[in-house]
């Protein structure tokens, strides 16, 4: 327990003595020991000894100096004064005189001090002296202040205003509790209820202590409740903190602060753990493994200590697995990897050699290749081999959706910015993908626009909601893709140059099938799986010498279709033209029907746009399926595809098709 040695000149006014030391004990509880000492008592060469020495005014610590050892132990008590005296003294009108009277002439003179340091500037406080008053020296004065000295107060007085025993100030005590360590919870708190009913002059020092009070309960909350456990040592390894879980994993169960941490720590952890500077390494503490991570803490270059962290390995993995699983939830993650990618080509394995070192790095890639040769495929399995394969993987396709549109969904906006937004605001996809990657598809189709905002997202790594003016610092991967031959559309104009050579710091172009053919089969088998065996000779001919235009994608189409029917389509095969009017098939006859109305001079419709009318109409047909029509319509000479925005278009030769059917 420590001591406190409350310091008087003498026995005089015994109760505030009393009273004092019952304010000191209130708030430090059964933490102290509260003992007066009487200067006028003490032998010419007596020492005391305390862990405080608490005296009353500035001038006694001269005569205290001969009988103690440790001044930086000295604290000069403050005294404040309780608020509903303030404000009754608040009431008193403009520049009235009012006479000061304390037991002493240095309380007088405090007492007065006080007042004006409270900002009371409206009335004259008169500090009153006993020898002064003869002759009717303060008798022009009617109204008296005192700290319950009532009978020293002169009786030509008329009014009197007792604010009682002046309280020991909050200063004090903070300055105690900071010196003895005893920021208990139920210190601090009568610290602060203390604070409450007291007015003392440095305001200041209340609101920083209150801040930093604050601060400490909820770090303690964060830290001391932390999974992972958190030791602090000062450079020469000695104990300045250690955290609840820290101190179940070394069994701490004493007070180690300022101790060496060999006094807990066994002899082979400790060296391991004090020894040179290591960012993390796996140590095994009573049969459990841990990884321990060893940050120093810097003041102006010198590490004036170390921050461990020390986090169980069952731990690590069910962060790993619940963050995994946040990011399926979300639909947030990707689910292909280079293992998945099937080829053999020696095109393909070059392009997969070049993605796995470009996935190491953060640099953009662009992926350049004709539709469906597997672009989004190799995007997600970059990031999947990248350091970020934790964090979220977030795709969108830029020829999907109008400008306006994209844009909001790229960065988000503040609630109720623009007509129609949701009043809570959105975040946008950037922020998403935060410590991720972002896989912008059919990169060469956004507006100039998006590409200006792009530039500059990518140029200052931060982002702005629409309708904010706050800045959000983001960190993404970036990886794009085209169809299109990006180069071109900059020399067209149609692309910016200066985001383009942003875009392509690491190009990737896959090779269109035509030009990989060692993969067909591979990729048919598997495809098909066991219904491989049923494709014959002649079809495999025909099938080596297709062009696919479609890639990879018409490939997979063409295995369902074959699934399905028993046989290729026909293009595919150089057959008869498999869709007759009189026996093509109702499904098809629709979506040619919502082609041509949705054709003119401009615009087609994609395959969302189909699927949702075929909905509208009750016609629930699978993605794949659409595909597959679509192909079918094209090479029928029916419809004509376009990518990006422009959609599906119905020729001449499929309205005289439709008029027929
Ligand atoms: N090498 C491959 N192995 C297995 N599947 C593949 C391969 N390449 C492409 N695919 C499949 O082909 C389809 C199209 O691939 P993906 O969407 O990645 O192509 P894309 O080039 O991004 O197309 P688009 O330009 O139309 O967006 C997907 O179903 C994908 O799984």
């Amino acid at each position: 327990m420590k001591t406190i040695l409350m310091i008087y000149n003498n026995r005089e006014n015994w109760n505030v003595i009393e009273y004092l030391k019952r304010c000191v004990e209130s708030i430090f509880e059964n933490y102290v020991q509260v003992e007066n000492v009487f200067l006028t008592e003490l032998g010419e060469h007596e020492m005391i000894e305390g862990d405080i020495y608490l005296v009353l005014y500035e001038h006694m610590i001269y005569i205290l100096k001969k009988h103690i050892t440790d001044f930086d132990k000295v604290v000069v008590m403050t005294r404040g004064i309780n608020k509903k005296f303030v404000n009754e003294i608040r009431k008193v009108a403009d520049n009235t005189d009012i006479l000061v009277v304390n037991d002493s002439y240095e309380s007088t003179i405090q007492t007065t001090n006080t007042f004006y340091e409270l900002g009371i500037s409206n009335i004259n406080f008169i500090p009153y002296e006993k020898r002064l008053d003869v002759n009717n020296f303060y008798n022009d004065i009617k109204i008296a202040i005192t700290p319950d000295e009532m009978n020293l107060i002169p009786p030509h007085i008329e009014k009197v205003i007792n604010i009682g025993y002046r309280e020991i100030g909050y200063d004090t005590t903070i300055r105690i509790m900071q010196k003895l360590r005893l920021g208990h919870k139920s210190v601090n708190r009568n610290i602060i209820k203390n604070m409450n009913d007291i007015v003392e002059p440095n305001a200041v020092f209340k609101s920083n202590y209150l801040n930093s009070y604050l601060k400490g309960e909820m770090l303690d909350k964060m830290i001391f409740n932390s999974y992972e456990g958190i030791l602090l040592t000062d450079s020469s390894y000695n104990l300045v903190y250690s955290n609840e879980k820290l101190n179940r994993i070394f069994n701490v169960y004493d007070d180690y602060t300022d101790k060496s941490i060999d006094n807990f720590v066994e002899g082979e952890i400790c060296n391991l753990i004090c020894c040179a500077d290591f960012k993390s390494k796996l140590i095994k503490i009573n049969e459990e493994n841990y990884a321990v991570e060893k940050s120093p803490v810097m003041l102006m270059d010198h590490a004036i200590g170390y921050n461990f962290i020390f986090r169980h390995e069952k731990d690590i993995r069910d962060l790993e697995i619940n963050l995994k699983n946040n990011l399926v939830k979300k639909g947030l993650f990707a689910k292909y990897s280079f293992e998945k990618i099937i080829h053999k080509s020696n095109a393909m394995m070059h392009c997969i050699s070049l993605s796995k070192k470009a996935a190491l790095t953060n640099f953009t890639i662009l992926i350049q290749g004709e539709s469906g040769t597997g672009k989004e495929l190799m995007a997600q399995s970059i990031h999947n081999f990248s350091d970020r394969k934790e964090m979220p993987f977030v795709a969108i396709n830029c020829a999907s959706l109008p400008e306006s549109l994209l844009e909001s969904q790229l960065f988000g906006y503040e609630g109720g910015s623009f007509t129609g937004a949701s009043k809570n605001g959105k975040i946008g996809l950037f922020e998403q993908a935060n410590t991720g990657t972002l896989f912008l598809d059919e990169i060469g189709d956004i507006s100039p626009n998006v590409q200006s905002q792009l530039l500059r997202v990518i140029q200052e790594k931060q982002i702005m909601r629409i309708g904010s003016d706050r800045v959000i610092n983001i960190d993404v991967r970036i990886i794009v893709a085209t169809n299109k031959n990006l180069e071109e559309e900059v020399h067209k104009g149609n692309f910016r140059s200066d985001l383009f050579y942003r875009l392509n710091v690491i190009p990737i172009k896959i090779p269109p099938l035509r030009e990989r053919k060692e993969d067909i089969f591979l990729l048919l088998k598997y495809f098909l799986g066991s219904n491989y065996s049923k494709v014959t000779d002649e079809e495999k001919t025909s099938i080596m010498e297709y062009s696919w235009p479609g890639n990879v994608r018409e490939l997979e189409s063409a295995a369902n279709y074959f699934m399905t029917l028993e046989e290729f389509p026909k293009g595919i095969t150089k057959s008869e033209t498999k869709i007759a009017p009189k026996e093509s098939k109702a499904d098809e006859i629709e979506i040619l029907k919502i082609i041509s109305k949705n054709t003119d001079d401009f615009h087609g419709i994609g395959r969302t746009g189909i699927i949702y009318y075929l909905k509208e109409r009750g016609i629930r047909i699978s993605d794949a399926r659409t595909r597959v029509i679509l192909e079918s319509l094209s090479q029928n000479g029916f419809i004509e595809i376009r990518k990006g925005r422009s959609g599906n278009r119905i020729t001449e030769k499929g309205m005289n098709f439709l008029n027929m059917a």
